[in-house]
């Protein structure tokens, strides 16, 4: 146990906290270690007289140094503001100038270059696009080409026509294999990206329809059942009331029966708009049935929220919704409720139902609060505006 905590605390020091830090050190560091061991691979074919020692010396060491140098400058974090942090590119086009530098100078263990730069190329998949790898595919040629021309200009040791013509073919072979199975990894990763994109989108999509009403756009009543006991819990612990409405559009049967069910609708959603336009961010209103509407004002007293209401109601007195007969007009009836200590969520909604109820039996279009905070008004709903 305190192994692998030590273990992981030596991880964290060396590879950093950061998921990507750690992923662009491990990668790094990987390339790093194979390089090196190429390199070590290269002083042998040296010593077994295939290269010049001195030559390979000093091709490697700089391969070593550069490796390492790039591995500082990503694990101290200098290359966190720059576009490509895994400083990718640069160490992939630097592995080309080198290895076909190592192509000219490496005299008969030359062969063993592009095989390495494919390796290289390889860790270019998972960080470049698709046009920076067919970029480096040509620039590899490039280089190697005129690597290839150093060779008979230097008269190297061991070079041949035929055998720089087979090598010229497996170059091309091997770098563009690379590439071309780079180019289908991609491929498969952007439609993997595309995919995980559209999922995700798909299930934002599937929260919004199970949390809000198809037609008007506002919070469902499953959601606003949600939102209503969080709330009851806040107001328990500040020790305020809950303060609801629920508002009801007068004699909206006979706008669907004078104009139609799509009449019906639009007045409707215009009616939701109008109403949210007139609310606090933090106010919710939530389509609680047909045309009925439950309102919840966290943060509001039974006075504000009466203020409120009061300017809802006749904001939508002015509502003129177009239809093929001309404009319909609608007018809308809420009753108001805060809750005593201790009731529950249904019971105060009770009481914003009891409210409606009068404020329709009192003819409609006004906003009625609920007197059970006013006990000397218990048995009395009172009107708060009337038309
Ligand atoms: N167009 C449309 N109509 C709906 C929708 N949901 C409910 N309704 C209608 O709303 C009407 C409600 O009518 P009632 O409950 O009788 O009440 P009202 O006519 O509004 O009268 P009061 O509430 O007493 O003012 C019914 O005709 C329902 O069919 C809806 O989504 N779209």
């Amino acid at each position: 146990m305190v192994r692998n905590v030590n273990r992981s605390a030596w991880a964290q020091r060396l590879l950093g906290v950061d998921h990507h830090m750690r992923i662009r050190v491990a990668m790094t560091a990987v390339s790093a270690l194979l390089s090196a061991v190429c390199g070590g691979l290269v002083m042998l074919l040296a010593y077994a007289g295939f290269a010049r020692v001195d030559l390979s010396l000093i091709w490697i060491s700089t391969l070593v140094l550069f490796n390492l140098a790039v591995l500082v400058c990503i694990r101290t974090g200098w290359t966190l503001s720059l576009d490509d942090p895994a400083l990718t590119q640069l160490q992939i086009r630097y592995a080309i100038l080198s290895n076909a530098a190592g192509y000219a100078l490496l005299g008969e263990a030359r062969g063993i270059t592009p095989v390495i730069l494919s390796l290289v190329l390889m860790f270019g998949i998972f960080n470049l696009s698709a046009r920076q790898m067919l970029a480096n595919l040509l620039l590899s040629l490039l280089c190697f080409g005129i690597a290839t021309v150093v060779v008979f200009w230097m008269d190297a040791p061991g070079h041949n026509a035929v055998l720089e013509l087979a090598y010229g073919v497996m170059i091309v072979l091997v770098l563009g294999g690379s590439t071309f199975v780079g180019l289908r990894i991609q491929h498969v990763r952007q439609r993997l990206k595309r995919q995980k994109h559209a999922l995700a989108a798909a299930l934002a999509r599937i929260h919004h329809l199970a949390a809000h009403d198809d037609l008007t756009g506002l919070v469902n009543r499953r959601r606003m059942t949600e939102l209503l006991a969080v709330e009851r819990e806040r107001c328990d612990r500040s020790g305020r009331p809950l303060v609801l409405a629920l508002l009801d559009l007068d004699l909206f049967k006979r706008v669907n029966d004078q104009h139609g069910h799509a009449v019906g609708d639009a007045v409707l959603c215009a009616f939701a708009q109008s109403a949210v336009k007139n609310l606090r961010s933090t106010d919710v209103l939530a389509r609680w049935g047909g045309e009925e509407f439950l309102l919840l004002l966290p943060e509001t007293d039974a006075a504000g929220a009466a203020l409120l209401l009061e300017r809802l109601r006749a904001e939508v007195a002015t509502l003129q919704v177009p239809c093929p007969a001309g404009h319909v007009a609608v007018t809308v009836s809420a009753g108001l409720a805060e809750s005593l200590p201790g009731q529950s969520v249904e019971q105060v909604v009770e009481c914003t139902d009891e409210a409606l109820y009068q404020a329709k039996a009192q003819g409609r279009n006004r906003v009625v609060r609920h007197p059970q905070r006013t006990p000397a008004a218990r048995s009395t709903l009172q009107p708060q505006a009337q038309n």
